[in-house]
């Protein structure tokens, strides 16, 4: 059959852009599970999280990475380091140029850092349901005047439009390999930094505004228990902020937020691990964490 002639392929694929361009929308809407923050604020993905594809002829895995942006804190220095370092790991990189914003210096700039790389690039037009096609047909043709690209695909992560054809094009990018994971598996995350993920997003509702880049979680601990309802996971987790009035807001008014922040967390959590789940959590006021070498490396960056 024409299908079994084809060569397996295997590899890393990442979504770059600047900041809001779509990535961690697009990788969550490619994956189809909920392994990303996704905000509408910039700069929300700290971690570099993955999500594995499995299909007939390849296995593709995604690792999403934060905006490269000016650095401003050690924390910003950081993120940028670790995107770069994710860059020269992958094998095809998606370079996400929003439909519905003009191309600008910060395009033209990863634009530029990306072609050094050995990775074959890709240029996705995301957001295009936000544009009639004109519009659409526009970028495509500014997006291949910017840059030599391997292909140019336009998406939508929101409505689903070309996702499949997306994924099509970057498996076809990846080099001919065996299998890198086994069929189950759709992160290779620690469970821990999922589970972290999952608080810290439970932490932001509601209080971005206030809040935008100054909470951090560390899970603790985790303990496997027996309950007369059956075995339960306790987790202890702490929830950092910059300020005391930071941990006021995160608290509400007698505990308030806070109750709902952990019921909304533990169900999270609990279909994460498909366990019962007893969540711990305290917040800690680790002053100015974002400038502080100690605490960064404590937080995990
Ligand atoms: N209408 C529409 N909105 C989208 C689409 N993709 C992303 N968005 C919105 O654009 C905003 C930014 O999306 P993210 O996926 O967080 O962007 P990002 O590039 O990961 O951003 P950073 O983490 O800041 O680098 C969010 O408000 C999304 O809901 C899309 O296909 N259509």
């Amino acid at each position: 059959m024409e299908q079994s002639s084809q060569p397996y392929r295997a590899g890393f694929a990442c979504f770059v852009g600047r900041p809001n361009a779509g990535k961690s929308t697009l990788t969550n809407a490619i994956i189809g599970s909920k392994i990303a923050i996704t905000s509408n604020r910039p700069q929300t993905t700290r971690h570099v999280v993955r999500g594995i594809l499995h299909r007939e002829d390849s296995q593709l895995i995604l690792i999403d990475t934060p905006g490269l942006h000016k650095p401003k804190t050690l924390l910003g220095e950081r993120l940028n380091d670790q995107v770069r370092q994710t860059w020269n790991e992958v094998d095809v990189v998606g370079f996400c140029i929003p439909a519905n914003e003009k191309l600008g210096p910060g395009d033209r700039f990863i634009a530029r850092e990306i072609a050094a790389l050995s990775a074959k690039v890709v240029a996705v037009v995301t957001k295009i349901d936000l544009v009639d096609t004109k519009r659409v047909a526009e970028q495509l043709m500014a997006v291949s005047e910017m840059a030599e690209f391997a292909d140019i695909v336009p998406v939508s992560a929101v409505s689903g439009t070309q996702l499949d054809t997306l994924v099509e094009v970057l498996s076809k990018h990846l080099p001919e390999s065996p299998q890198l994971y086994p069929d189950d598996m759709i992160s290779d995350e620690p469970e821990r930094v999922m589970i972290a993920e999952l608080i810290r997003e439970a932490a932001l509702e509601g209080v971005r505004d206030e809040l935008p880049h100054s909470i951090a979680v560390v899970i603790e601990d985790i303990e496997e228990e027996e309950t007369e309802e059956g075995p339960r996971t306790k987790i202890y987790a702490e929830i950092y902020v910059e300020r005391q009035s930071q941990k006021a807001i995160v608290i509400g008014k007698a505990g308030a937020r806070m109750r709902v922040v952990g019921t909304r967390a533990r169900k999270e959590i609990s279909k994460l691990i498909d366990s019962r789940v007893y969540l711990d959590l305290h917040v800690r006021v680790a002053k100015d964490w974002q400038r502080n070498p100690k605490y960064l490396q404590r937080l995990g960056f």
